[in-house]
């Protein structure tokens, strides 16, 4: 298969406003990219109808080779997501979460290595309302892994955690990455997209202002620092427009 994920002149408006304007991507197998962009850019919107749980205009969107909105029940058995918040029940406990979830596919992981890979092992018994927010978050990858995917969405990978354990995801995920898994994220951490992402989009008002790879946003731009020039891409367009309207 030539590419994973491919999303070809997609729009999404909420009323009057324009959500996402002509978005295109192409994710090509165990590449790991990045959707970037200011909040309010257009990036939860622009994942949540690639999966097909939002409806849009498209001229084409698949995930491994299927429609998400046809082949639903398929396809989701090879990807996996992850939720800024997930539906539990109030007194579950993170075994039986995990139980829970991993009794939705055929094919599973074993959660209890995940667990451990991910430092929550611990809180196995524990009722996933008494973790910590970081644990929570942790606990939330873990559940899109456990079908063991061979993709996964993962919206605001780290917000939430510690030095130390974004840098224990980041090794975990270069290490499914290595073998083979394919990974579409969000992020607001320049730092973790230099470390993670092999391609990436900007997102401005939902438009893409960037594509390519970190290295070429940077060469791109007048700067020789990721974050600054990330700055660059999100803010040029309003000295532009503040410009426009000073000369006015
Ligand atoms: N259900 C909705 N109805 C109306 N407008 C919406 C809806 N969901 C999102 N929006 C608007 O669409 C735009 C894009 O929102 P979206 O949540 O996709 O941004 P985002 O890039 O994911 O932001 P963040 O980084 O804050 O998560 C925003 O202006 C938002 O207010």
């Amino acid at each position: 298969m030539e590419e994973v994920i491919k999303v070809e002149q997609l729009f999404k408006s909420y009323g009057r406003l324009v959500a996402v304007n002509n978005l295109n991507i192409s994710v090509k197998p165990g590449m790991v990219f990045g959707l970037l962009g200011a909040n309010g850019a257009g990036k939860s919107t622009a994942i949540e109808c690639i999966l097909g749980t939002k409806r849009s205009d498209s001229k084409e969107i698949s995930i491994l080779g299927m429609n998400p909105q046809r082949e639903r029940k398929k396809l989701f058995e090879k990807v996996g997501v992850q939720f800024q918040e997930a539906n539990y029940q109030d007194k579950i406990t993170v075994s039986e979460l995990c139980e829970v979830t991993q009794s939705l596919y055929k094919e599973g992981t074993n959660y209890i290595e995940l667990l451990k890979q991910f430092g929550i092992i611990d809180k196995l018994n524990s009722p996933v309302q008494e973790l910590s927010g970081g644990q929570r978050q942790r606990l939330f990858v873990i559940l899109a892994l456990l079908s063991n995917p061979e993709v996964v969405f993962l919206d605001e990978l780290t917000t939430g955690l510690d030095t130390k354990a974004r840098r224990d995801v980041w090794k975990i995920l270069s290490g499914l990455k290595a073998k083979g898994l394919t990974i579409f994220l969000t992020s607001h951490y320049m730092d973790e997209v230099e470390a993670l992402c092999d391609c990436i989009c900007i997102l401005k008002h939902g438009r893409t202002v960037f594509y390519g790879t970190v290295q070429e946003a940077i060469n791109s731009s007048p700067y020789d620092k990721l974050e600054d020039a990330y700055l660059w891409y999100t803010e040029e367009e309003e000295k532009d427009d503040e410009d426009l309207s000073n000369n006015a």
